[in-house]
């Protein structure tokens, strides 16, 4: 938090008023026209779309253990630049985030970046095994309170074990985030399965490795009563699956990435690793179905798996590549391009699925909350203006395999204000030291 008042004057709030926002001590204090600037900086919104910070609920930030490709302080500066406040970290580090005191560790660092709020994500299973449950009640009461748990870029694929994953995280109102992809159906698969995978001679990964184990997720989560989220949906099959199960009144939700909002398999015919992903890049029927999943509210959020990876792990032949994409810088106006602009949803849909949905997934507080007096100033200013080219400037973390970068996207983040002070500040990140210097004077 700073002691530092500041006054956004002429934003337009998600629900298309405009007003002024006054920020004082880490909350918003007054919000209407002609407001009083006495006493705090003034910032000139006119044009800018104001939303609740975005809160990203499935971030690779690779600290520890993976410093090569991303660190806790570059991924939240990414986070940042990409207007999120809040970041949940996937657990799939080194060591594995499946003690308290790992995903301790986790939230430390975040709390000493400064630049956005990292929630640890926590393990499901030891190491990522999949063979037995980790200490899924200690992470839980632990510091960093975590109510989602993963082993995201695998399946926890037992049947036996996920039905006692989900038992366990009823007990503490937390949620197994699942990475569907059944393992005995996609071993040596490098993309899509379909006509394009066939042409170029790649194993393909079927559609039915996800929806299969989504289907049996929905029934061992009814069958006890708990919360599942399924990670990056990827397929049109996964959709209907998805339906199948709010219409029963499982609860279940689920997050659909901006790469599947947008790109196809198609790009894998020019074999560049920087569009091999897990789940894979499918056809344009299943973006559309996707899309349209959103606009309809069977899909709950956006999520940006956000995967950065050393130039090494990608400037290499397509098989011998690493699966994963960076998105923090992006999502936005992927969003835009995808789901606002086409008019599958409006601004309030946007900040919906990018924040205050996912905020209720995650179970945490003060994130999330639409701007109103009182909330905490977790606050982003979007320029929803018209497209330009998306180019390296753009990425502010450590890594560079971003699917987007030569395409042409529209707007751009201007402000993100954290805990009432800006992370970013008209387009500049600050600097470490700035923010670390303001959080001593608060
Ligand atoms: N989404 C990805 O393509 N990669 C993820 C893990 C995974 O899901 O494979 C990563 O950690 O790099």
């Amino acid at each position: 938090m700073t002691t530092r008042a500041f006054l956004i004057t002429g934003a337009r709030l998600a629900d298309g008023r405009t007003t002024d926002i006054r920020i004082e001590a880490g909350r918003v204090t007054e919000l209407g026209a002609g407001l009083d600037a006495r006493g705090a900086e003034t910032i000139d919104a006119s044009g800018l779309i104001a939303l609740p910070g975005l809160v990203d609920l499935h971030t690779h930030l690779r600290e520890p253990g993976y410093e090569q490709s991303e660190t806790v302080l570059t991924g939240t500066r990414a986070a940042a630049a990409g207007g999120f406040t809040t970041v949940f970290a996937m657990a799939n580090t080194s060591p594995v985030a499946d003690t308290a005191g790992v995903v301790e560790q986790e939230l430390a660092l975040g709390e000493a970046a400064g630049y956005a709020r990292v929630q640890p994500i926590g393990a499901v299973t030891v190491g990522l095994q999949g063979e037995r449950l980790a200490e899924l009640g200690a992470m839980a009461r632990s510091r960093a309170a975590v109510r989602v748990f993963s082993d995201d870029g695998f399946c926890v694929s037992d049947s036996r074990l996920m039905r006692r994953a989900l038992e366990y995280v009823k007990t503490v109102d937390g949620v197994i985030a699942q990475h569907a992809q059944d393992p005995a159906l996609t071993v040596g698969a490098q993309m899509n399965e379909g006509t394009v995978s066939a042409e170029l001679g790649l194993t393909g990964w079927p559609a039915v490795a996800e929806e299969s184990i989504i289907a049996r997720d929905v029934l061992l989560a009814e069958h006890v009563g708990a919360r599942l989220h399924v990670c990056h949906l990827s397929t049109a099959g996964s959709v209907e699956v998805l339906r199948w199960a709010k219409a029963r009144g499982a609860q279940v939700t689920a997050e659909v990435t901006p790469h599947h909002l947008l790109l196809t398999e198609e790009l894998v015919r020019g074999y560049d690793p920087r569009y091999k992903v897990n789940p894979p890049l499918r056809r344009q029927e299943d973006v559309d179905a996707l899309r349209l999943a959103v606009a309809d509210g069977t899909i709950d959020i956006v999520a940006t798996d956000h995967a950065p990876h050393p130039v090494e792990a990608k400037e290499c032949e397509w098989p011998a590549a690493a699966n994963g994409m960076v998105g923090l810088e992006s999502a936005l106006s992927v969003v835009q391009a995808t789901l606002v602009d086409p008019g599958h949803v409006g601004w309030s849909d946007v900040a919906r699925i990018l924040s205050e949905a996912p905020a209720r997934i995650g179970r945490i507080t003060g994130q999330g909350e639409p701007i109103a007096v009182g909330s905490t100033a977790e606050i982003t200013l979007y320029d929803p203006s018209p497209v330009r080219p998306f180019g390296t400037d753009r990425l502010r973390g450590q890594a560079v395999n971003s699917p987007f970068i030569g395409t042409e996207l529209p707007g751009r983040v201007v402000w993100t204000f954290h805990d009432g002070y800006p992370t970013l500040a008209d387009g500049e990140l600050r600097e470490p030291d700035d923010i670390a210097a303001e959080l001593v004077r608060a």
